[in-house]
């Protein structure tokens, strides 16, 4: 970290990225999670509650008998209690507007609702996609190819995986359209592969599900057959979060959709099926995964754990937000830099979709501008692949 560390950046500056997030996106979301599902008054009264207060409320603490209250206090909640969503970092206002969202459903109430994802139908959806389809289809021609090439598409296919994001497209309906960006803003690709030295353990702490996750579990999969990693965890969120992060139901759905594809796609399902059956694929939902921190904050025992592994390979623009922290970094402050507290070895693959950005080059930087002012930074259209060994 620098002498004097970015600016946190915060969601009260009208016109800027993170203020559209809370003013426009949050309120679109509960829109959408109400019309997706027959919510009885209660639920209907707490999302109208969660409404008034995003646009012109305060954050409130969560209920006393809240099972994550005490994990909450220790993340800052007596902290920003009482202030405007809009001044605390946006970082922690964007998470804790997902806590409370699951409040308003009754996710963590026991009745009826409880442990009901609300962002399921959107989620399974996009799973039973034709875009899934004509993805999972085209591994068929990628088999005859060398292993290298092979190793090098899967790769790109869970990087731009990353763009299919459904919380970026619930309120950026031209998201999808936009077209992808050619070149890499910053590639590390070789560095990467240096680091799968066919030893231990590949940490993958995942973003989205459906079709993200997907070729994240093909990429996986690919690594474990020819052994270029002995085990991977796969480190997805306790609860729904961002509307489309993957909780442990939707690696079973992914899994589920794997498996009866025809062709390569099922191959490398079912091998994924024996690996989580045998453990050399393990799945884990740490809470800290949905933590409103950055992985500078991270607990002990997590700190041991991707420490303790071959790489720690992080996927989308959120995960690369509390990497790096959530900060206004000079473009050209090192990746290395930034990560360097991280434990162990460590990379990214992200498309960008939030203002903060480091490792680029100056001209790569210059031309960015030139071309587009700093739309760059927020577009989706984008993408990296960074590494520090
Ligand atoms: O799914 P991803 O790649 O983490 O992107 C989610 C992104 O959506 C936002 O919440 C709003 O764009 C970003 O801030 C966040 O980083």
């Amino acid at each position: 970290m620098p002498d004097t560390p970015p600016p946190v950046i915060l969601g009260n500056e009208p016109g800027s990225f993170p203020h559209s997030v809370l003013a426009e996106r949050h309120p679109a979301i509960v829109r959408q999670v109400r019309e997706a599902f027959p919510y009885g008054p209660e639920q209907h009264r707490a999302l109208d509650a969660l409404l008034a207060s995003c646009a012109e409320g305060v954050i409130e603490p969560l209920s006393a008998d809240a099972p994550d209250r005490a994990r909450w206090k220790t993340w800052g909640m007596d902290q920003y209690s009482g202030r405007s969503w809009f001044d605390v970092p946006w970082l922690w206002s964007e998470s804790y507007f997902y806590r409370r969202l699951l409040d308003a459903v009754g996710y963590f109430d026991p009745g009826p609702w409880q442990g009901i994802d609300p962002f399921r139908p959107f989620k399974l959806a996009e799973l039973d996609s034709r875009e899934t389809d004509e993805e999972l289809a085209a591994l068929d021609d990628l088999t005859d190819r060398p292993e290298d090439e092979q190793a090098a598409a899967l790769l790109h296919g869970s990087l731009w995986g990353n763009r299919a994001d459904l919380g970026f497209r619930l309120s950026d309906a031209d998201a999808e359209g936009r077209a992808a960006a050619p070149g890499l803003v910053a590639d590390d690709s070789d560095t990467l592969r240096s680091l799968l030295t066919g030893e231990g353990t590949l940490c993958l702490i995942a973003d989205n599900a459906g079709r993200e996750l997907i070729p994240d579990l093909l990429l996986i999969a690919h690594l474990l057959a020819h052994g270029r990693v002995e085990r991977a965890v796969l480190h997805i969120k306790p609860y729904p979060y961002y509307v489309s992060d993957a909780t442990t139901a939707d690696v079973v759905d992914a899994l589920r959709r794997l498996t009866a594809t025809p062709g390569q796609a099922g191959a490398y399902g079912r091998a994924l099926w024996t690996a989580m059956t045998d453990g050399r694929l393990t799945v884990r939902a740490h809470p800290f995964s949905c933590a409103p921190l950055p992985y500078r904050r991270m607990p002990d025992d997590l700190r041991a754990e991707l420490g303790g592994s071959a790489l720690t390979l992080l996927k989308g623009d959120l995960n690369y937000r509390r990497l790096v922290g959530d900060m206004m970094w000079s473009p050209t402050t090192p990746f290395a830099l930034a990560t360097a507290y991280f434990p162990g070895r460590v990379a990214a693959l992200r498309t960008l979709k939030s203002d903060v950005i480091t490792g680029l080059d100056a001209d790569m930087e210059a031309t960015l501008v030139a071309a587009e002012g700093q739309r760059w930074r927020t577009g989706g259209t984008h993408a990296l692949i960074q590494a520090r060994g």
